[in-house]
């Protein structure tokens, strides 16, 4: 589905400083998985997944999307290949001057797309999210999980092949995060849509993920599957979110296989 290879990325204007986010750093993502991407702030994860649709160019390395090579192609030819990766953030991204239903549709508007299969796009994504009833309503009118599963049912527009969750339940209490995890479980599971998810929170990979890779410094430092998505796994709370943001990267194989273990 994705892969990347020895990509490494470099932040700094001439005459600062050169920062070096990502190092050197080889992943491939199966398609139909989940996987996670863990670390602490500034791991260089948020780096990462933007380099898997050329948000951000990596300096050295290549990136393949569905066997296609990225690195050297044109914005205009990446264009394309965004539409079949939707995208996902900790803050929504909605505009606030459009209801629920336009924001959905916003993506095909840039596509071209007519009115009408906009119109019937936008609706089959709200039921798909669970907001059929909120289509017509403002952003400012819904909580911060309705928020999401709008930005949700807007990234599923352009029927993509993956979609890349940077953080996304990280402003979302617990309660919510899991309704937003089930919601990215059921579009994984029933449409086969691939999901790459970022997040500091064991929690999120315990309860979502197939597999986990763990970012240190902007290198990967360990990478493992998780058992199998199981009632068990799910139903257990574990660690906070709080706790695992505490909990040195070293430990993040250890926390997570021991924790899915107890629980088989
Ligand atoms: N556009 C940029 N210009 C300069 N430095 C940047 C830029 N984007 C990211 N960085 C730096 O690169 C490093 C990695 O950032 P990145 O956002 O990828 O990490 P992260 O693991 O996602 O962190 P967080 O969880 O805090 O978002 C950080 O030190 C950050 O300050």
């Amino acid at each position: 589905m994705i892969s990347l290879k020895q990509v490494g990325k470099t932040y700094g204007t001439p005459g600062q400083e050169a920062f070096s986010a990502v190092q050197d750093v080889s992943l491939h993502i199966k398609p139909g998985s989940i996987h996670g991407i863990i670390g602490e702030s500034g791991a260089g994860k948020s780096t990462l997944l933007r380099m898997m649709n050329m948000l951000e160019r990596p300096d050295t390395g290549q990136v393949w999307f569905e066997g296609l090579e990225l690195t050297g192609m044109t914005e205009h030819q990446l264009r394309e290949i965004r539409r079949q990766s939707g995208m996902i953030f900790q803050q929504f991204n909605l505009l606030h001057n459009r209801t629920v239903a336009r924001n959905v549709e916003m993506p095909l508007e840039l596509a071209g797309v007519p009115g009408k299969q906009r119109r019937q796009r936008a609706e089959e994504c709200l039921a798909i999210t669970g907001l059929t009833d909120k289509a017509r309503q403002y952003p400012a009118a819904l909580s911060g999980g309705q928020k999401q599963r709008v930005a949700i049912a807007r990234a599923l527009a352009p029927n993509p092949k993956v979609l890349l969750c940077d953080e996304p339940t990280s402003s979302l209490d617990p309660r919510t995060t899991i309704d937003i995890l089930s919601v990215l479980r059921e579009i994984n599971r029933s449409l086969g849509v691939t999901i790459v998810i970022v997040t500091h929170e064991m929690d999120v990979v315990r309860r979502l993920c197939d597999e986990v890779t763990v970012m240190e410094g902007g290198r990967l430092t360990d990478q493992f599957m998780l058992p199998s998505r199981g009632a068990g796994r799910h139903g257990e709370g574990g660690a906070s979110g709080d706790e695992a943001a505490l909990s040195p990267p070293a430990s993040y194989r250890e926390q997570l296989l021991g924790k899915a273990g107890e629980r088989e």
